[in-house]
């Protein structure tokens, strides 16, 4: 094959003529002065929805008894996400008896931070088991990163491969937290929903969770709720940010 009919065939296995004469295009349409760029920006785009989609991630954050999972359950129900709770999946892998377990039940108890990767290797197996089984791709991901080990531990293993779309974040002043965690304690059977344990979840929240906040609050990522509010009306600005996420991300992906 001459290097002119190899040339030819790459532009036709490609559609290079096509997605050029569309970038083109909508230069030209927009009358713009900078045309280098619109027509970058069009190749980018149309780059990106031929790409497989990554699916969507939503932290969400908040201090112990801010809502997360309240809201985390009306955006399932209502918006098709699947919620998975950091928490949650540490207390069931609690349940296996292992020493691991142990480690897991001591640093619930003490308000601590379990080490990523622990949390991490739960976390993923739950996003993939969603992906393979129901092809999943929204996924809120309620307690977690709860401070730069967490952190550190996502962009290590999982980096740019799920789009992070935005951080829930629920603020509640304390004095209601205690309120509401002392109410839950009496029928929730979790270890940590007692009068000690809060004090000590309240200054893990502050003292390692909040660098973590402040960090995606640089990246532009942060959307803040008053927590205080009643459940309904914390929903209303929950659903409008979120259905406002999903439609960035369908229309970029
Ligand atoms: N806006 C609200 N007003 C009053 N009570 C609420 C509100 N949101 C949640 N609650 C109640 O407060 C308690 C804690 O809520 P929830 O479990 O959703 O919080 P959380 O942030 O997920 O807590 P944790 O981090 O401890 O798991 C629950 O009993 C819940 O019913
Ligand atoms: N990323 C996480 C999330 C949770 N834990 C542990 C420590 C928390 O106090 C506890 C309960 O979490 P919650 O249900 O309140 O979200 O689980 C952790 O170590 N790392």
């Amino acid at each position: 094959m001459s290097l002119a009919e190899d040339v030819n065939a790459y532009m036709h296995a490609h559609n290079i003529l096509e997605i050029t004469q569309a970038a083109i295009k909508s230069a030209v349409k927009q009358r713009s002065p900078t045309p280098a760029q619109v027509m970058a920006e069009h190749l980018l785009a149309a780059h990106r929805k031929s790409q497989p989609k990554r699916p969507l991630v939503a932290f969400v954050l908040g201090g112990p008894g801010a809502g997360k999972g309240t809201q985390c359950a009306k955006i399932v129900e209502s918006l098709g996400f699947v919620h998975l709770s950091a928490g949650d999946l540490l207390r069931e892998e609690r349940k296996s008896g292992s020493a691991q377990g142990a480690m897991i039940d001591e640093f619930i108890k003490e308000g601590k931070i379990v080490p990523v990767e622990v949390t991490i290797k739960l976390l993923l197996a739950a996003i993939e088991k969603a992906d393979r089984l129901h092809n999943s791709k929204l996924f809120l991901v309620d307690g977690f990163p709860r401070n730069t080990n967490n952190l550190a531990g996502w962009q290590k293993t999982v980096g740019d491969t799920l789009l992070l779309g935005g951080v829930l974040v629920y603020n509640v002043e304390e004095r209601i937290l205690e309120e509401r965690l002392l109410e839950r304690g009496k029928s929730s059977g979790r270890t940590d929903d007692n009068i000690e344990s809060i004090k000590k979840r309240f200054n893990t929240f502050k003292s390692e969770t909040t660098p973590v906040i402040e960090y995606y609050k640089c990246l532009d990522l942060v959307h803040e709720f008053d927590g205080a509010r009643s459940i309904d009306e914390v929903w209303t600005d929950t659903k409008s940010t979120v259905q406002a996420m999903v439609a960035k991300y369908e229309s970029e992906n």
